[in-house]
């Protein structure tokens, strides 16, 4: 089943076009990934269906409902069923990482206290930080520390969708594919459909079950890893032989 789709969606800032009639979709619970050269508008795309940059001409769909033309409180609700963690997802240096994991909750809840703290207590294990580290504040933790606890924030409402902005960036090798492998054990347990864009070689090949590739304003590719490698002309074929060359 499909749970996000764009049709025929155009972009432009300022009178600049960025896409030109594109279309993609993602299947429930899948790992999806946009991927495109610096600038090619990944970001922007991904926006579309956050809310966040609305298309000037095409439809985005939330499991088949119209985005940008449903009521406000159909947008309201379809918002709630999604979750973002930003490349350079600020969490507030001013709070604890568990009373930044229990924003939404305190926004968007009557629950009391005590349970916005034990709700958020789940999600900062469910990322796999310790208890302890529920106390530190944003200064005290390492970049990938300070990525789990973004990603905590993000899950904090149950989204049906997580979206992700370069979840890898800034992170050493070894925590990058720690990152991966979260990513993964999050959608497997509880059945997320995640939508990245992402420019890690290794998280493209190892966890991504399909992907975009968005070149001069059109989508280049749309498909799997499996389809891709069969086209005559490959679009990551720098990627396959650096792959190729580091023996994996
Ligand atoms: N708010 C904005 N106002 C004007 N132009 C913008 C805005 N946001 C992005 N752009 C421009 O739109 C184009 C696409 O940007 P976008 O951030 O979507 O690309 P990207 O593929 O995600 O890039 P990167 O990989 O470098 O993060 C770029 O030329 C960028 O300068």
């Amino acid at each position: 089943m499909k749970i996000l789709e764009g049709i025929n969606v155009s972009t432009s800032y300022g009178g600049r076009i960025i896409h030109d009639s594109v279309s993609w979709s993602v299947k429930s619970g899948e790992i999806y990934g946009f991927l495109g050269g610096s600038g090619s508008g990944k970001t922007t795309l991904m926006k579309t269906m956050m809310y966040l940059k609305k298309p000037d001409l095409g439809e985005v769909k939330f499991e088949g409902k119209n985005m940008w033309q449903s009521p406000l409180k159909t947008q309201n609700e379809i918002k709630l069923q999604t979750g973002v963690m930003f490349q350079f997802g600020a969490l507030f240096s001013s709070m604890s990482v568990l009373d930044n994991v229990g924003v939404m909750l305190k926004e968007y809840s009557a629950l009391s206290q005590s349970q916005i703290d034990e709700i958020s207590m789940f999600w900062i294990q469910k990322v796999g930080l310790k208890k302890e580290s529920a106390t530190l504040y944003p200064a005290e933790l390492s970049g990938g520390m300070k990525k789990r606890a973004a990603l905590a924030r993000a899950l904090v409402l149950s989204p049906k969708v997580l979206f992700l902005d370069e979840p890898n960036s800034g992170l050493d090798p070894v925590s990058s594919r720690q990152m991966d492998t979260l990513v993964c054990e999050l959608r497997d347990t509880l059945g997320l459909s995640v939508v990245m864009v992402t420019h890690d070689a290794d998280s493209i090949f190892d966890i991504l079950d399909r992907f975009l590739i968005i070149e001069n304003k059109k989508i280049a590719f749309e498909g799997s890893m499996g389809e891709i490698k069969n086209l005559k002309v490959n679009p990551l074929q720098e990627l396959f032989d650096m792959r190729k060359n580091s023996g994996k």
